[in-house]
């Protein structure tokens, strides 16, 4: 079964109270309309500071969405009919990578095992944007096992490095462990246009798969589009969203996560706005968001979450590095691997700091986004 995220059995401290029954599955009865109540009415016996406290609004979810085939498919899926689902998605993750996977699989075509097959490699490798560290390191191993096994022929020297790029990747894989908190409280950062608010609902989407009660927080107070494409695709998929009219981010945040307490939701994700990490200012703001969650509850955020647009090249690698150091990022979320990616930006991301990437994604829609597999990844490079 391909499975999309580790659910961790619930601990007795974490498990849902007997009494209190979890939201049922939004697909089969949708939860009623519940009237948007103030947050300080929800609010735990240490009311909130004003500043964080009361200015947000509710969007609450629609009465009885109408869900379809697009359910049932995906119903199917869960169920185990995903073998389809499977190939599709790696067929189009070959399509995106393919600007790579050409370069490095015509290299191997006939070749000779000699100095020019290394040139030539290290010269695709960098072209990939697997930078200068992950390219020597893959091409000195090469070279010592090509030397020890006594390698003789292209093929068996295209293996070899394909088990070396996905034992470099291997690294970057976790799943995303559901359950742990009540709720689970993810922080999504990144810069302009990386994918943060698409990213969002398609992992509410597939969150409410696996029977997840999910609250939004539309913490882009910069950006008022980015509130609304958070609280339309909230309205249609019968998630709440809790928004403020312009304002201060870490106040929608800290409202979302008092009101995901309050409502006993599994997961509270907080949108924020796109910056570059050189607008520093905004860098600090993004660091009181993370601090304010963390005051709306212990220990929150449990994952913050760096979006990247895979045509990024090596600035991604700049980016990770400065969020991280900003933010002690948990995970890495890659995007657009359907455009003009070239892909090795994540050898060079296991190489100098290696965070785990949760989820890839190569296009627009809730399936396009899969959680990274190395061996699928190297696969779709070399395969
Ligand atoms: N082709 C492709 N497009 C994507 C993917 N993920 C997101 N997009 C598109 O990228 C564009 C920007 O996505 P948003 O989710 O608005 O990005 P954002 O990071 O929230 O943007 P800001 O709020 O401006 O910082 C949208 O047109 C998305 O549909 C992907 O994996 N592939």
């Amino acid at each position: 079964m391909f499975s999309f995220f580790k659910k961790k059995p619930p601990a007795p401290d974490l498990a849902p109270p007997p009494q209190s029954a979890p939201p049922p599955p939004v697909a089969a009865v949708p939860p009623p309309v519940v009237p948007p109540a103030p947050v300080a009415a929800q609010a735990p016996a240490a009311p909130p500071s004003r500043r964080y406290g009361s200015t947000s609004t509710f969007v609450a979810p629609p009465p009885a969405p109408v869900f379809g085939s697009e359910l049932i498919s995906e119903t199917a899926e869960r169920l185990g009919n995903d073998s389809d689902s499977k190939s599709s998605w790696m067929a189009r993750l070959k399509a995106g990578l393919s600007k790579t996977s050409n370069n490095l699989s015509l290299l191997f075509v006939g070749a000779r095992i000699d100095e020019d097959l290394y040139e030539e490699l290290e010269a695709a490798l960098l072209m990939s944007d697997a930078g200068m560290d992950a390219t020597d390191y893959l091409l000195t191993e090469l070279r010592r096992k090509v030397k020890e096994d006594k390698l003789l022929d292209a093929a068996a020297v295209k293996a070899a490095l394909k088990v070396l790029m996905t034992d470099m990747l291997r690294p970057l894989v976790k799943p995303l462990e559901l359950g742990r908190h009540e709720p689970l409280v993810l922080m999504i950062a990144g810069v302009n246009g990386a994918g943060k608010t698409t990213t969002i609902g398609k992992l509410a989407k597939h969150m409410q798969k696996y029977e997840q009660s999910v609250l939004l927080a539309a913490g882009d107070t910069f950006r008022a589009a980015a509130r609304e494409q958070l609280m339309v695709w909230g309205q249609r998929n019968n998630v709440t969203v809790i928004a403020q009219e312009s304002g201060d981010p870490a106040a929608v945040a800290f409202d979302a996560v008092q009101s995901g307490k309050a409502r006993k939701m599994d997961v509270v994700m907080v949108d924020t706005a796109g910056r570059l990490p050189t607008q520093l200012h905004l860098m600090e703001e993004l660091k009181k968001i993370k601090r304010v969650i963390g005051k709306g509850m212990d220990g929150a955020p449990h994952e913050v979450l760096l979006v990247i647009d895979g045509n990024t090249g090596q600035n991604a690698l700049a980016q990770v590095k400065a969020f991280d150091d900003a933010l002690q990022l948990t995970g890495l979320v890659i995007t657009k691997l359907d455009g003009t990616a070239k892909g090795g930006v994540l050898a060079a991301i296991a190489r100098t700091r290696p965070i785990p990437v949760y989820f890839i994604g190569v296009g627009e829609k809730i399936e396009d986004l899969q959680p990274f597999s190395a061996d699928d990844f190297v696969e779709a490079l070399l395969g």
